[in-house]
């Protein structure tokens, strides 16, 4: 907290008295620095700093956990967050319900406990999600995701009716064509290789072709799907203020506006499709602009009726497929390392997934998905929900204070501090998910409200809920039991295969070394 001594709080007396006396305080304050030699200026004001730095930490950290002083000064842990290790997250969580550091001046909070975790979800009057600074740029501050309150709200209703049941049920043949795709090149490989950059191809590329169809080109998705780690590379905790030519930011700005003026063409040639041709929606831009026609005509008949879905422009379009890419690309890609691991590791689950893909499919493995049939992959549904439980891909999210936020009746987190609700901590509850260090798959067939909703934090809650979460179980149901049929999944295990590495979401730390076999799906 800083002190104004020329305030009229801190001294009686009118403005003529205020200025005597601060000029007698400045004089003073120059008379004992010109009796001091340069480097005793240096340490004073450096023993300042710190003790300041200090005092600061101590008064924001109140009652809760935390380190008892500031042990790195000024920059305080800050080199441990540029490399950030499981590990560590866990010691915090462990720590206390609540607990704290301060890197630089940034006083961050995190709670552990499941209903504070909840608590700061919802509590959007207090909080607002936090974004790295070079976010802004590389995202562009147009751009939705930095709305807040009832801004992010409206807007958000116009984006609901993407992910609807209607509207998923549209993505599916597209997206079986392109896992099959993926699936003839894993099984052409002819030796083990990392499969945690072939991950991140395929769920680039499933995630384009359902947002653009096929208005984007091969070349255009080999490009992005080649590039775009480059953009998760970019999004570093501190980063200089200017973008300088050739470094990390650079490079990810220039991938997230190329990769923005390909969907820009796209939301054209959507447009001209839909509402020239009066055209069939068959990806998610299709259906945006078919929404917007709909709300359109629907107007023009009732012109009282409020308008459901406004009319977006290309440019806004793709910024917001932009930040669906952005969003699903490194979640996506960490439930796929975890779940191809996690199955090639357990034959038994194997065995049941393939019984039932069988089954729904009555013994005809060549039925096309549908979201009928992937509704009724009980088991296969169990294995990605017990997955995205045992290895949450995002463990934790960061908000930030925008007002002094009273989180329990002992602490209140200071305004302008970033406050992270976890994750991990609640899908680890053992009161809830007993033997929470097993993979449990069948404890999903007879799940309890708790498991489903209160302690189900997977993919946030509140007013920012991930928007893609049904889309994510109906693509992950859907492919782990194509590809289980048809293929014999083989995981070359080291030593740091169940270790965790953080790089946005979580990853198996040796990058998941497999290979893949073809095999006859009806085989016993
Ligand atoms: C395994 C995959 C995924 C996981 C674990 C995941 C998890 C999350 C989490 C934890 C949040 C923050 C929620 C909050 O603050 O309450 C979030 C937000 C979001 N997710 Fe996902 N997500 C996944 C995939 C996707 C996909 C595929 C899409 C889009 C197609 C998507 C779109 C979004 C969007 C747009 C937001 C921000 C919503 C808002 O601010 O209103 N996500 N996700």
């Amino acid at each position: 907290m800083s002190v104004n001594v020329t305030s009229p709080e801190y001294i009686a007396g009118g403005p003529a008295a205020e200025v005597v006396v601060s000029n007698g305080l400045v004089n003073t304050v120059i008379q004992f620095l010109s009796s001091m030699s340069w480097l005793q200026v240096v340490v004073t004001a450096i023993v300042l700093a710190v003790s300041y730095d200090q005092v600061s930490y101590q008064l924001q950290k109140g009652s809760i956990a935390g380190p008892k002083y500031k042990i790195w000064p000024i920059i305080g842990p800050f080199l441990e967050s540029l490399d950030p290790k499981f590990e560590e997250y866990k010691a915090k969580w462990d720590s206390g319900k609540l607990s704290c550091v301060l890197i630089f001046h940034k006083f961050v909070v995190i709670a552990s406990d499941r209903d504070l975790s909840r608590k700061i979800f919802q509590s959007s009057k207090y909080v607002k999600p936090c974004v790295v600074d070079v976010a802004v740029k590389i995202l562009r501050p147009s751009n939705w995701v930095f709305l807040d309150g009832k801004a992010h709200t409206d807007y958000r209703r116009g984006l609901n009716g993407l992910f609807s049941q209607k509207a998923l049920e549209i993505y599916i043949p597209v997206l079986e064509k392109n896992m099959d795709q993926y699936l003839e090149k894993f099984l052409e490989y002819d030796s083990p290789r990392e499969f945690f950059p072939e991950f991140r191809e395929l769920l680039c590329a499933l995630s384009l072709r359902t947002f653009c169809g096929d208005y984007i080109t091969q070349e255009q998705v080999a490009e992005i799907a080649d590039n775009y780690y480059r953009v998760t590379a970019a999004m570093e905790l501190v980063n200089f203020p200017i973008i300088i030519p050739y470094t990390k930011t650079w490079y990810g700005k220039k991938i997230a506006d190329e990769t923005m003026k390909v969907f820009e063409k796209c939301a054209a040639k959507s447009k001209q499709y839909i509402n020239e041709q009066n055209g069939k929606p068959q990806c998610v831009m299709d259906e945006w602009i078919y929404l917007m026609k709909q709300a359109r005509e629907q107007q023009s008949e009732d012109p009282e009726s409020k308008l459901l879905v406004r009319e977006f422009s290309n440019k806004e379009i793709s910024e917001v497929i932009f930040t669906f890419l952005f969003a699903s690309q490194d979640a996506s890609s960490s439930l796929a390392c975890w779940l191809f691991q996690i199955a090639s590791d357990r034959p038994d689950v194997v065995a049941k997934i393939r019984k039932e893909q069988l089954e729904v499919r009555n013994n005809d493995p060549s039925v096309p998905l549908s979201l009928d049939l992937i509704n009724k992959m009980t088991y296969t549904n169990a294995v990605v929900k017990e997955t995205l439980r045992y290895r949450p891909p995002v463990i934790m999210v960061p908000y930030m204070a925008k007002q002094n936020f009273p989180v329990t009746d002992s602490y209140t987190v200071p305004k302008g501090a970033m406050v992270i609700p976890s994750v991990y901590p609640a899908l680890h509850d053992p009161e809830v998910y007993p033997d929470p260090d097993s993979f449990i798959p069948d404890r999903w067939l007879n799940a309890t409200t708790d498991m489903e909703t209160r302690n189900w934090l997977t993919f946030g809650t509140g007013p920012h809920l991930c928007l893609g979460r049904i889309y994510v179980l109906m693509l992950f149901t859907g492919m782990l039991g194509k590809y289980v049929l048809n293929a014999d999944l083989v995981h070359h295990k080291t030593e740091l295969s169940e270790d965790i590495k953080v790089f946005a979401t979580i990853f198996p730390k040796d990058d998941l070394i497999m290979e893949w076999h073809r095999r006859e799906p009806t085989a016993a």
